[in-house]
């Protein structure tokens, strides 16, 4: 092959320092430079003359990187190993060292950088994988198909969302998913089967101005706090399900004030003596799957945006539940899915375990495969790592970032080797 020295003989430092300059390059929002992490990843494809790479654009500016890697029977359904270049911006003077540095620390092993976790790790680990199976000689029987897709933090639109709805992506005929996760501080890895959906809510009252000392009924500011009541007191008991261990925190659903908007500014503040006669509030709502979004839709609609106290509502965001059969946006994770039980036992084989699966409690870009009816898995081997994702001092230890990369190996060529009609044939044969 191509990649020169066989996959076991490279030195830990090589594939650590490449992990390092993906974390040097600068794709935090709000100007993410996606050109030079295209760049970068097709520099990482030299060698590997057995990948196809295409370059989409399906937003000028907003490059998404398309790598092939054919199998031997193509027709069947390929695997698509998905993750965002983009990464979230971040206060360097909170951190311990700058966030783009990716500096090792010698004495821990730890990498600091954004990214680290989310999710350009996993973006990475992918493709270290895919060069240890090639320079093993292994030859997949499925297409491998890796997209590294710009824009998640910023919600998908311009990346995820418009590739999985592109003519590519269905002559590519994916099977099976796999995307992000989150850290898990203890020794199994987390895995995710579904995720909660965005319902990003401004609820606003109007009411009668006046004096700022007059007391009066239904003014605009009264309107909006007797909502706010109920929307906190919904949301402590929501909190209160999880504290209490009756559901995981991606079952319930949490909901969240993001603003406040009233009142009439001037150059130095705002006007004290006035009643405004508009008032609004922004509410991050994530619902799980199996929620009653009827009842939830009531609740906002009867109770923290009634007519009755001049309220109206509007929906930013609201991602969908059901994927396009009406079926609940979920990925089957028990036995009754060849996928789950390989992606089970090819992290076994690997030397690590999967811990229950759960409902991812934010979002990710795995719910556009999913809406299609494509089982998708999130998945991010950190084992042993606090959950760091969009905070301060993010970072990854280099040995669970190797790790990981024997861990996608593994699945890879698991995911990459199944062949759904083999077992028929053998039951075939034994009658
Ligand atoms: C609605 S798309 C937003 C995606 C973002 N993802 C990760 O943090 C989130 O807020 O969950
Ligand atoms: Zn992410
Ligand atoms: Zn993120």
């Amino acid at each position: 092959s191509g990649s020169g020295s066989a996959a076991g003989e490279e030195p830990a430092e090589a594939i650590i320092s490449r992990f390092q300059e993906y974390l040097r390059i600068d794709t935090a929002h709000p100007t993410p430079d996606y050109s030079a992490a295209v760049k970068f990843l097709l520099s990482q494809t030299l060698t590997l003359e057995k990948l196809r790479s295409q370059t989409l654009e399906f937003v000028p500016e907003k490059p998404l990187l398309l790598l092939e890697w054919r199998g031997s029977d193509p027709s069947l359904p390929s695997l698509l190993l998905n993750s965002h270049t983009d990464v979230v911006p971040s206060e360097p003077s909170k951190w311990l060292a700058p966030p783009l540095s990716a500096s090792l620390d010698p004495s821990t092993g730890n990498i600091l950088a954004r990214g680290s976790q989310d999710m350009k790790c996993v973006g990475l680990q992918y493709l270290e994988a895919v060069r240890r199976l090639l320079a093993r000689g292994f030859s997949p029987l499925r297409t491998v198909y890796l997209s590294f897709v710009p824009d998640e933090e910023v919600g998908g639109h311009d990346g995820a969302k418009l590739f999985s709805e592109s003519e590519i992506f269905g002559q590519m005929n994916v099977g099976v998913v796999l995307d992000e996760g989150l850290a898990s501080p203890g020794e199994e890895y987390r895995v995710f089967y579904g995720e909660r959906c965005p319902w990003w809510t401004t609820i606003r009252a109007t009411g009668p101005p006046g004096h700022g000392a007059k007391l009066y009924d239904g003014s605009a500011a009264e309107n909006l706090a007797r909502s706010l009541e109920n929307v906190m007191r919904f949301r402590r008991s929501q909190l209160d399900r999880v504290k209490s261990g009756e559901v995981a925190e991606g079952e319930a659903i949490s909901v969240n004030l993001v603003y406040l908007k009233a009142g009439t500014p001037t150059p130095t503040g705002f006007v004290m003596n006035l009643q405004p006669s508009e008032a609004e509030a922004g509410l991050d709502i994530r619902v799980p799957p199996n929620a009653d979004t009827v009842a939830l839709e009531r609740r906002i609609a009867e109770e923290w945006a009634p007519t009755s106290r001049n309220m109206t509502f509007e929906f930013k965001e609201k991602a969908s539940v059901n994927d396009k059969f009406g079926k609940p946006l979920i990925t089957v994770a028990d036995s009754s899915s060849p996928w789950w039980g390989l992606l089970k036992e090819a992290v076994k084989k690997a030397g690590g375990k999967l811990g229950k699966p759960e409902i991812f409690p934010a979002s990710t870009d795995a719910r556009f495969f999913r809406e299609l009816g494509i089982p998708a898995f999130g998945f991010s081997p950190m084992a042993n790592t606090p959950i760091l994702l969009h905070d301060h001092n993010e970072f990854l230890n280099k040995d669970e970032y190797l790790k990981g990369i024997e861990v996608y190996e593994s699945i890879i060529e698991a995911f990459a080797s199944y062949n759904e009609h083999a077992k028929d044939s053998e039951t075939r044969a034994e009658l």
